[in-house]
């Protein structure tokens, strides 16, 4: 379906005088699409290109290099929260997905970037290839950029476009004195060689408070979401950014956000890479909606619960569901 995606100017976000019409845009664009197209970012292009070359250098090795960052478990669902190389993603019924992926993972404290080394106990570390021999550096310098406008503007756009200060998401979304994981993926869809039966990443809604995704440009697309029952191409311009909520945002908006059901499709074109950053709360803090945004006319329509809660359901169902409110809740 040939539809343009809502798209949102940073810089004119900025301006004093454009802003009121970049508001409109953003709070129309989560509360129908539940996603934005943002340009004019400011995000350094040197910065995208290096590491989109990192990734296309590290994809191009051959398997047996590349295993040698592999992600280091490999049972069910997971080994899909481990850091490092993943070549056979299995789906829900057991066959192989035509993609791999790279993640790594990295921890916030108040909104502030840790040190690359830094992990929990019983967290699993990153793995990082030897070849080339700047992924690392260029994959960490993306965590930054990206966690730097997460924790600032991105907050603050939400925040307005929901009409409350925007220290009430930034307590939910930075967690104070908790420790957040953030993690970024590498996405490589292969080309499409037409016997392919499934998408290479399934139908999914992102579960935390919001994704950006940048897809290196080679005029190969595959980013779709559902738009009123129909799969729509996101055809991101060069450099610019997909910004989506996720379930805990739009538990957190009582509804007025969306979290949309999205997929990527492989391409006859060629084959497709991208990087998505997860911005989530801790797995045990307690999702609920915002107590200003629950009033008469829009009551409550969440149950209280844990992303821990929301992950472990099937991710190919719309998971938030099972926290709604019925109606027979409501009427009890
Ligand atoms: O690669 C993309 O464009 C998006 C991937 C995605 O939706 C995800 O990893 O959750
Ligand atoms: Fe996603």
């Amino acid at each position: 379906m040939a539809l343009k995606a809502p798209r949102v100017d940073l810089q004119a976000w900025q301006d004093l005088k454009r802003h009121k019409f970049e508001l409109e845009v953003a709070r129309s664009a989560i509360r129908t699409w539940g996603f934005f197209e943002l340009y004019n970012h400011n995000l350094p292009e040197a910065t995208l290109e290096s590491s989109f070359k990192a990734c296309d250098e590290f994809f191009a090795l051959p398997q047996v290099e590349k295993l040698k960052s592999e992600s280091r478990l490999k049972q069910g669902s997971a080994s899909l929260m481990r850091p490092g190389y993943c070549g056979d993603i299995l789906s829900r019924d057991g066959k192989r997905l035509p993609k791999e992926h790279y993640k790594s993972s990295r921890y916030v404290l108040n909104g502030d970037l840790l040190d690359e080394k830094f992990k929990p106990e019983n967290q699993a570390e990153n793995v990082w290839p030897c070849h080339p021999a700047d992924f690392k550096n260029s994959m960490n310098a993306v965590h930054e950029e990206f966690s730097r406008l997460a924790n600032t503007l991105l907050i603050e756009i939400f925040s307005e476009c929901l009409g409350i200060d925007s220290t009430c998401l930034r307590d939910k979304i930075c967690a104070g004195d908790l420790i957040c994981k953030r993690f970024l993926n590498v996405n490589h869809c292969f080309k499409f060689s037409g016997r392919e039966l499934l998408p290479a990443v399934p139908a999914h809604a992102d579960p935390g408070a919001f994704t950006i995704v940048v897809q290196a440009n080679k005029g190969v697309h595959g980013l779709q979401t559902l738009y009123h029952g129909e799969w729509v191409t996101i055809r991101p311009s060069k450099y610019s950014l997909i910004v989506n909520a996720g379930d805990c945002m739009k538990a957190w908006s009582n509804g007025l956000v969306q979290s949309m059901i999205h997929r990527v499709v492989n391409s006859s074109e060629g084959s497709r890479f991208s990087m998505a950053y997860f911005v989530s709360p801790p797995l045990d803090m307690v999702i609920e909606p915002i107590l200003e945004l629950v009033t008469e006319e829009n009551p409550a329509k969440y149950k209280p619960f844990k992303l821990l809660e929301l992950v472990r359901q099937d991710p190919e169902t719309i998971r938030l569901d099972k926290f709604k409110i019925s109606d027979e809740d409501s009427a009890r």
